[in-house]
């Protein structure tokens, strides 16, 4: 009799557990805002006026639009926003952006940010993720609804080579610790830029990578700055390479951007294990990174341009670009 009450008892005590642990992990799993992304782009049934693709035309007949992998590349005339925009926003996506600000570089957040809110990804949810050894150097910068800013600490690297190649350590780890949870997309910028037009759904893409302003119009593969030295593993040769790609600004899903930032930084830890350090910091290994694994989107310079250089014809906007700025007081 007494075994019986007690095999109840068990029972009745397994029985609520499962009332209150199912609907409890069922939430846990589901409670993060990034869930399913449909591999079709739903576009709405409302009637929407825009000019009819034309099979035997170009929009672009002066630059390429297309990678012989056929990854896109985004430049001005090549995509219509108003489409986009019905297709992406009822998604109701949220975009990360992660950026660092270390040592001198505080200086540049006020202006990166404020220059964002007129810009980016506008009429959608955006987290920005500033990375900083210095969080009361940081800025009020008044966000627009359905945005906000996240401060993650991080410890300031002597050499400013080294505080620009742990950004793919620090990015990686904060992706797993709480930025896969909040975000669809993410994109890692520099800091020490700013936005001068409009940067919208048309940049959204599994991998996406960026084309050096400095190198996109070199004539051969050797023109490209890829680490030479076969001691790296950020190594190309000379008979490989597709472009070369900025450091300064690369995004996509963020499952992807977290197993980018991982491959990365695994490389640019066995260099250091070598004792030796890429040409480019993290951006040699990004490039020999896209090099075997190809971007799923490209955009063009007028993603990642420099104030410092004048206005080719072929770029008809500017949308993000570098500000000058004197190394030597930044870096030392
Ligand atoms: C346009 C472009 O593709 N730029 C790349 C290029 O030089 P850059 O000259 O653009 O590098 P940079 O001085 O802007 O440093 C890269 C970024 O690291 C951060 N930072 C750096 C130093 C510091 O003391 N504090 C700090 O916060 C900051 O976010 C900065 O924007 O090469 C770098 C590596 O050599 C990076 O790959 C940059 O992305
Ligand atoms: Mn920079």
């Amino acid at each position: 009799m007494g075994k019986k009450k007690c095999q109840n008892a068990a029972r009745c005590v397994l029985l609520g557990l499962c009332f209150i642990a199912m609907p409890l992990c069922t939430w846990l799993v589901f409670r993060s805002r990034a869930t399913y992304l449909p591999y079709y782009l739903p576009c709405p049934d409302r009637l929407l006026f825009y000019p009819r693709p034309k099979a035997l035309q170009q929009r672009r007949t002066d630059v390429l639009t297309l990678t012989p992998w056929l990854a896109p590349v985004v430049w001005e005339g090549t995509f219509d926003s108003d489409l986009l925009d019905s297709i992406y926003k009822p998604l109701n996506l949220t975009i990360g952006v992660t950026a660092f600000a270390v040592g001198k570089y505080t200086q540049f957040v006020g202006h990166f940010l404020e220059s964002a809110e007129k810009h980016f990804m506008i009429g959608y949810r955006v987290n920005y993720y500033i990375f900083t050894d210095d969080p009361p150097e940081i800025p009020f910068v008044q966000l627009q609804p359905g945005r906000s800013l996240s401060l993650i600490p991080i410890r300031k690297y002597q050499h400013w080579q080294e505080i620009s190649m742990r950004r793919m350590e620090a990015i990686n780890l904060h992706i797993s610790e709480t930025i896969h949870q909040e975000v669809n997309y993410l994109f890692c910028l520099d800091i020490d830029m700013v936005f001068h037009n409009s940067w919208g759904p048309e940049t959204l893409g599994e991998m996406v990578a960026a084309i050096h302003p400095g190198y996109y119009k070199a004539s051969s593969r050797e023109m490209f700055p890829y680490e030479r030295r076969k001691a790296s593993a950020a190594y190309v040769s000379s008979a490989e390479g597709d472009f070369y790609y900025g450091g300064a600004v690369f995004g996509g899903l963020v499952k992807n951007v977290y197993e980018f930032t991982r491959a990365c930084h695994m490389t640019i830890l066995a260099d250091k294990a070598n004792g030796i350090m890429a040409a480019w910091q993290e951006e040699s290994h990004l490039n020999r990174h896209f090099l075997s694994r190809k971007p799923s989107k490209l955009l063009s310079p007028e993603y990642l341009w420099d104030d410092r250089k004048p206005k080719p014809s072929e770029l008809r906007v500017i949308r993000f670009s570098t500000v000058s700025k004197k190394y030597k007081e930044l870096r030392d």
